[in-house]
């Protein structure tokens, strides 16, 4: 803090609850906390790893800097014995995309989750040390959502026990995988595989790309950058890649074989799990996006809160202070539910987490019943969590006023990084549409005495939910958490029941898919709140120790789920699941949380425990010295090295002479 002067430490003292406990729920643990602590100051304090003039800088010298950045990241984790959850945060607080996310996001799980024992065997420990660097090489420039549609081809070649990976046609080249354009050694490439003349569906293959020696690509490979992306800065700091194979041959053995194998005369044999391991590192990484929501929608709320605490517009009375902007109702409206949707994510992103590892753990002892499941959670709560995301983060901007639209109050460059999140690991739609195929399967197995089961398991109670009528009589009633689950199902079910009645009138269920598909997606939205809300209110029935600690979740929880009510009252009036008057009443109660989350609402940012270095945001800093700070910064502006700007001469002077010519 500069002079140690805190202009925030009146609000700080407002708060009615132990932060430091706050900060071990926000972590997860004592243990997460206490890394993540550690490493983020590591990160922060080293001046290796400043981000100060990356919006700035040319993409080559950019790119340059983060392959500086990533080659010194790795020594410090050497030199410091980092674990590998260590290792992980350090890579996280250093905050600059690059393909080691990649590296060690996908290429190592794809090979742990679809390779066999003995493939895991050769190729982990070099990819763990980095002695080859991989990438993720799924999309191509034709296909990216209709992984079936993908045009490489794997063919065996019997003769020489070898695949032959070609793109035979332009459309084919595989395009946009991250650290593929100039860092990759080897890709997971997935590919048609053919044998024998026949198709038998994509599969991934271990492919080297580059020579070792000298970083050059192998005979019969093109490979490149696709070309700047939205933003300064922002994603530029990866290299997506395009890439093609003229014929480029690899061992058998190359093939990632735990779905299923190719023997050495080229039958094609299954093994006992299902095919849609292939899709598994989806899986994987859908779940750490909707952890990462979480991050970056605290990062964007810290920022516009603090700075809705430092701004002050209006209001002065006898030449008093202004109003500070946070104390605007509007303003509240707009910040809150967002500060509450990132506790909210926080902890479906910590459910999810268990979930995920549930499942492996089930996959691993040959159990593949919650896969289902798995799929559907991951692929939904992704979509609903990054588009929250995404548009959150563009809010608080405007909740920054003209000051949100400077590179230095961070904001642009997060929502530049951030909003491909709705499109990369699955277009949200799509994904959200495949939720809907799940919850219309569900709803048309519901008579059949199948009981549905994880998080679709409330339309087990369909015939009570078509009943229910909400008995909410006074406002306060809405803090009932059994009353909210009801309505929150109620409405689930009652939208999901409808969609499949208007599509049970199709006479060819495609079509009828087709032509309902925007019901769908919102059938699929409110059942993804429903498990929003429904973790957020489990996590509230957990010990949660710390003064206050429990009563402020409370009230974000409330937050959260009236806002939603309030936002898609539409929704819950048109299933007549709740009456005008209560959600007039709902409104009511949400107005009331909003007042009581106003003196925490610093401390509840303070709680995410993020370094100035990490929010990057003159408007976020932590001491609350905005505008001597945005002065300043103005000055280190590359456009003012000089008084008078280059092109003067050729330029302006040439313009100004012209005009007191043309006035003489
Ligand atoms: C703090 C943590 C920090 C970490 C930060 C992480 C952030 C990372 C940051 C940056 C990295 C960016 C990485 C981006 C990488 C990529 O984008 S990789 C490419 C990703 N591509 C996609 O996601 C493509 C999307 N398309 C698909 O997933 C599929 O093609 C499809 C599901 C849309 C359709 O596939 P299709 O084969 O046509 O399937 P269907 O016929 O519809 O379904 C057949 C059955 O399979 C089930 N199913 C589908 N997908 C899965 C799956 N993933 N898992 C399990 N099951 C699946 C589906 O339900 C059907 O089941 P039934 O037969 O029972 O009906
Ligand atoms: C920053 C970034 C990083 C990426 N990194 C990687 C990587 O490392 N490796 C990799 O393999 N790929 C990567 N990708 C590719 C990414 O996974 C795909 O772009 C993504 O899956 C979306 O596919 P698409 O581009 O084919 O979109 P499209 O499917 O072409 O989407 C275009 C539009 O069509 C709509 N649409 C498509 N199908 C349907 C349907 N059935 N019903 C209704 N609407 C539909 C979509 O909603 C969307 O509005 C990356 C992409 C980005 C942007």
């Amino acid at each position: 803090m500069e002079g140690g002067v805190d202009y925030l430490a009146d609000e700080r003292k407002k708060a009615e609850f132990d932060v430091q406990q706050m900060k071990i729920v926000w972590a997860g643990s004592h243990h997460t906390f206490e890394i993540s602590d550690r490493i983020s100051k590591l990160v922060a304090n080293d001046p290796a790893f400043s981000k100060d003039e990356r919006t700035m800088l040319p993409r080559k010298e950019l790119f340059k800097n983060t392959l500086r950045k990533a080659s010194y990241a790795w020594k410090r984790i050497n030199d410091l014995h980092l674990s590998e959850e260590e290792a992980s945060q350090l890579r996280f607080y250093v905050d600059e995309p690059a393909f080691t996310d990649l590296h060690w996001g996908m290429f190592i799980p794809a090979i742990k989750g679809q390779g066999t024992d003995e493939q895991q065997k050769k190729w982990l420990p070099l990819a763990y040390k980095m002695q080859i660097i991989g990438c993720y090489a799924q999309t191509e420039l034709g296909h990216g959502s209709n992984v079936q549609g993908l045009e490489t081809t794997a063919t065996f070649d019997p003769q020489t026990d070898e695949f032959v990976i070609h793109s035979p046609t332009l459309t084919s080249s595989k395009w946009w995988p991250g650290g593929l354009g100039k860092v990759s050694t080897h890709g997971v490439v997935y590919a048609r595989l053919i044998t024998d003349g026949q198709e038998h569906g994509i599969h991934g293959f271990i492919v080297q790309l580059r020579r070792l020696e000298d970083h050059r690509p192998l005979p019969g490979i093109i490979i490149g950058d696709i070309g700047m992306k939205f933003g300064n800065g922002a994603y530029n700091t990866m290299d997506n890649g395009v890439l093609r194979f003229d014929h480029v041959r690899i061992p058998r053995d190359q093939m990632l074989m735990r779905v299923s194998q190719v023997t050495r005369d080229g039958k094609v044999v299954q093994s006992d799990v299902p095919r849609q391991l292939v899709y598994g590192t989806m899986v994987y990484v859908r779940q750490t996006i909707v952890q990462d929501a979480s991050c970056a929608l605290s990062r964007a709320v810290c920022i516009a809160t603090r700075y809705s605490a430092v701004r002050r517009q209006f209001g002065s009375h006898n030449g008093g202070p202004e109003t500070q902007v946070i104390d605007y109702k509007t303003q509240q409206s707009r910040l809150f539910p967002l500060l509450a949707s990132a506790y909210a994510f926080r902890f479906v992103g910590e459910w999810l987490k268990w979930l995920y590892t549930d499942v492996t753990q089930r996959l691993q002892a040959n159990d593949f019943s919650t896969l289902p499941e798995a799929h559907a959670c991951t692929a939904g709560l992704k979509s609903l969590t990054t588009s929250v995301t995404a548009d959150g983060i563009e809010e608080c901007r405007k909740l920054c006023g003209g000051h949100g639209y400077l590179c230095t109050s961070g904001l642009p460059e997060l929502f530049a990084v951030y909003v491909p999140a709705c499109t990369y690991e699955g277009d949200n739609i799509v994904l959200m549409l495949q939720v809907a195929r799940i919850l219309m399967k569900t709803v048309s197995q519901l008579g059949s005495g199948k009981l549905p089961v994880g998080t679709m398991a409330y339309m087990g109670r369909i015939e009570h939910l078509l009943q229910y009528r909400c008995n909410v009589q006074k406002a306060e009633d809405w803090l009932n958490p059994a009353i909210v689950l009801e309505a929150f199902e109620a409405r689930a079910a009652r939208m999901s029941v409808s969609c499949a009645k208007k599509l049970s009138k199709f006479a060819n269920p495609e079509e009828g898919f087709a032509e309902l598909s925007a019901d769908l997606v919102e059938a699929v939205v409110a059942h993804c709140q429903l498990i929003v809300v429904s973790k957020f209110i489990e996590k509230l029935q957990q010990d949660i120790p710390g003064k206050g600690v429990k009563q402020q979740l409370k009230v974000l929880c409330g937050v959260y789920y009236l806002f939603l009510l309030h936002k898609h009252q539409g929704d819950f009036l048109a299933t007549s699941c709740v009456t005008p008057k209560q959600a007039s009443l709902a409104n009511d109660q949400l107005r009331v949380l909003y007042s009581q989350v106003r003196p925490n609402a610093i401390a509840l940012v303070d709680a995410f425990n993020y370094t100035d270095h990490f929010l990057g945001s003159i408007l976020g800093r932590y001491d609350g010295n905005v505008y001597p700070k945005l002065y300043e910064a103005a000055w280190k502006d590359p456009l003012n090295d000089s008084v008078v700007p280059d092109g003067y001469h050729q330029y302006i002077r040439p313009l100004l002479k012209q005009q007191r010519s043309a006035k003489l």
